[in-house]
């Protein structure tokens, strides 16, 4: 079958949309992504990561557009055994053990990781012979990324991964993530958290109300909203002409001081200085934060 080993990309969107009554939750997505990235959805509560994920798995049908993976409907890569996913709520399955778990998902995939692989790189290898339904938060959460990669699939799909984990299990979950990415295999998970975004995605997906407002690396996103950032105190001043300056792409007040995104930060200093405004100056780069924050709207959706 062609498909299964041909070229195309492994995700593919084409004007999907997708509402809720009133709430577009996906509103209009062209998105591609190639064989072999690690790619993150990165959004607010609410922004629509999982009703992404649910339109890329099948479990959902798109109202309009179209939703493919490596080239066919959803529903036939994921048959096949070509996707294996991770999603925010699952049941745990009463009276089996982690083990006869992971192996029993392992056995509906056409090319299965061997159990004890599987066990291994989602760190849990100890907790093999432990009922699944006995286990607390975090440790559900890792065999629940067992369970994805069993089959060794070519594309796996986490919704908030790390969601439950403590600062150890989150540092072992990236890492066995990436060991799995790192054999080839596609790897889309959504996340709030941007600092995971920047540190182990390929490529950032920024999503907000339903649509994609950025898409790059993360030094790519802090680039577009403008490298750096001036503030400085207003003491009483007003902010009139702040937004002419030069370099200035955006002002922002917070009581009394000024944050203004600059993509010239030396021609909006010097600016400043010939008003007078250089009390309490200070330069940074934008981070991530910045990026993020500057490209979704803070005003929640409805209002
Ligand atoms: N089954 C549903 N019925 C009605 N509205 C829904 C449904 N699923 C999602 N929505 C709405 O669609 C929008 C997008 O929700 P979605 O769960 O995709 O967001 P999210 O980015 O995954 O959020 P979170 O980070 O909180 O998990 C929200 O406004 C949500 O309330």
């Amino acid at each position: 079958m062609t498909w299964t080993t041909g070229t195309e990309a492994a995700v593919s969107f084409k004007g999907a949309a997708k509402a809720f009554g009133a709430v577009r939750a996906v509103d209009g997505v062209d998105l591609e992504i190639a064989r072999g990235e690690t790619v993150a959805l990165l959004g607010r509560n609410g922004a629509g990561k999982s009703t992404t994920i649910s339109l890329l798995l099948g479990l959902n049908e798109p109202d309009e557009g179209s939703v493919a993976l490596f080239g066919g409907p959803p529903e036939r890569a994921v048959r096949a055994g070509q996707v294996g996913a991770m999603l925010q709520e699952a049941r745990p399955v009463p009276r089996v053990t982690v083990r006869e778990l992971v192996s029993f998902v392992a056995g509906r995939y056409p090319a299965p990781l061997p159990v004890d692989e599987a066990l291994r790189l989602a760190g849990i290898a100890e907790l093999a012979g432990r009922r699944a339904d006995r286990l607390s938060g975090g440790q559900s959460q890792r065999v629940r990324f067992a369970v994805a990669l069993a089959g060794n699939p070519a594309l796996i799909v986490l919704d908030e991964p790390t969601a439950a984990l403590d600062v150890e299990a989150r540092q072992a979950f990236w890492t066995s993530m990436r060991a799995y990415a790192r054999r080839g295999h596609t790897v889309l998970f959504s996340t709030h958290y941007l600092d995971e975004a920047d540190a182990h995605a390929d490529r950032i997906l920024v999503i907000d109300r339903g649509r994609i407002v950025a898409d790059g690396t993360g030094e790519q996103l802090k680039r577009s909203v403008g490298g750096n950032l001036v503030s400085f105190d207003l003491t009483g001043a007003g902010t009139q002409g702040l937004t002419l300056l030069p370099g200035v792409v955006s002002v922002e007040v917070r009581g009394d001081r000024a944050r203004l995104r600059t993509d010239d930060s030396d021609a909006t200093v010097l600016a400043l200085a010939r008003r007078g405004s250089i009390r309490g100056l200070e330069v940074t780069a934008a981070s991530l934060d910045d990026a993020f924050l500057a490209l979704t709207s803070s005003v929640p959706e409805g209002l």
